[in-house]
């Protein structure tokens, strides 16, 4: 669906991307970084609304550089900011860039119907979009980049605003984007936890570089880090206290997990192969205890973050 090499945009004072290159396949991907990481840059490049640096990128097999309006014209395109007119209602608006997108009068008003019920707006629709709440707002946003039927959409920061309760329905809303209409979707997002449940494939962005491109079954694939929970015993009361005693004893550096919200039973350590586990199961025997788990801890999006700060203090820490 996406292809750039070595893509880069340079502004007078900031590198906005530098030297990305990732491939995305069909399907929800979700892009994600911090606030100034590059993902609006990369956006508006793939549309082909502002030329790259250096590097080249295609987007469903056209030159980003060349073929911009072909691109537009099979591409939805859902930005960040706030740009809708206030005093028209959310149908005039979604006809007029359904007419825009080429298509005749009748379509459109029959496209923007259905969009409009599909994003849930459509009791709404007489109504000047002035009137409407942020999450509507939002959603007239949506239905303008799906109205001339995309094989793809780019949604920037659709959750942007949102209450807890309409990022919810949101993220819904797009994962529906591609399982009912086989629209592939390209979403950015500065939360991680939430392109973790809607996503199949993330890619990370930080200041303009690719951390990582993977799925999102890999990116919460299992760690090396053992989670256990045992019994108590009249002998030993504290069975986790016990057990963190006589691993220690054996040299096994153990952490208890009572910073994790409900976890205070919960003993990690990191796995050196399978004489750990071996280790683990001799100790628990010999105090008499119940295991009652032991298993790999799943990793979370936002240790990607939190791993490479720690590579790169620890690089800092090296080199000087
Ligand atoms: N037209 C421009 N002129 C100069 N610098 C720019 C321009 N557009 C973006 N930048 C800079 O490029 C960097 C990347 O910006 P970009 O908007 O792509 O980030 P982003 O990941 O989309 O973040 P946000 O969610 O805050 O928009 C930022 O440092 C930004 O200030």
């Amino acid at each position: 669906m996406i292809v750039t090499e070595s893509l880069s945009k340079r502004f007078p004072r900031v590198t906005a991307l530098d030297r990305l290159s990732v491939d995305v396949g069909p399907g929800v991907t979700g892009l994600v970084g911090a606030n100034g990481a590059g993902k609006s840059t990369l956006i508006k490049i793939l549309l082909g609304l502002s030329p790259a640096t250096e590097g080249r990128a295609e987007v469903l097999g056209l030159d980003v550089a060349t073929e911009g309006a072909a691109i537009r014209e099979r591409v939805g395109y859902m930005p960040e900011h706030d740009c809708l007119p206030p005093d028209v209602s959310a149908t005039e608006f979604v006809v007029h860039m359904a007419r825009m997108s080429g298509l005749p009068a009748t379509a459109a008003r029959e496209r923007t119907a259905d969009t409009l019920r599909h994003v849930g707006l459509y009791e709404e629709r007489y109504r000047p979009i002035g009137g409407y709440s942020t999450g509507m707002k939002q959603r007239v946003k949506l239905a303008q980049a799906l109205v001339h039927d995309p094989q793809l959409v780019f949604l920037d920061e659709p959750t942007n605003g949102l209450d807890p309760v309409g990022r919810d329905e949101m993220l819904g809303l797009i994962r529906r984007i591609h399982t009912d209409f086989g629209i592939s979707v390209l979403v950015t997002s500065h939360l991680l936890g939430e392109l973790e449940r809607t996503c199949d494939h993330v890619v990370v962005v930080d200041g303009g570089k690719l951390l990582r491109s993977s799925s999102t079954r890999d990116f919460t694939q299992t760690t090396t880090t053992l989670a256990i929970e045992v019994t108590d015993t009249d002998e030993h009361p504290d069975g986790t206290r016990a057990v963190r005693e006589a691993l220690h004893a054996r040299g096994v550096t153990v952490q208890d997990g009572s910073g994790l919200p409900g976890a205070g039973h919960i003993l990690l350590l990191t796995a050196q192969g399978e004489d750990t586990y071996d280790l683990v199961r001799d100790v628990i025997a010999d105090l008499g205890l119940g295991l009652v788990r032991m298993e790999q801890r799943r990793h979370q999006i936002a240790e990607v973050f939190t791993n490479d700060d720690a590579q790169r203090k620890e690089a800092v820490g090296h080199g000087g």
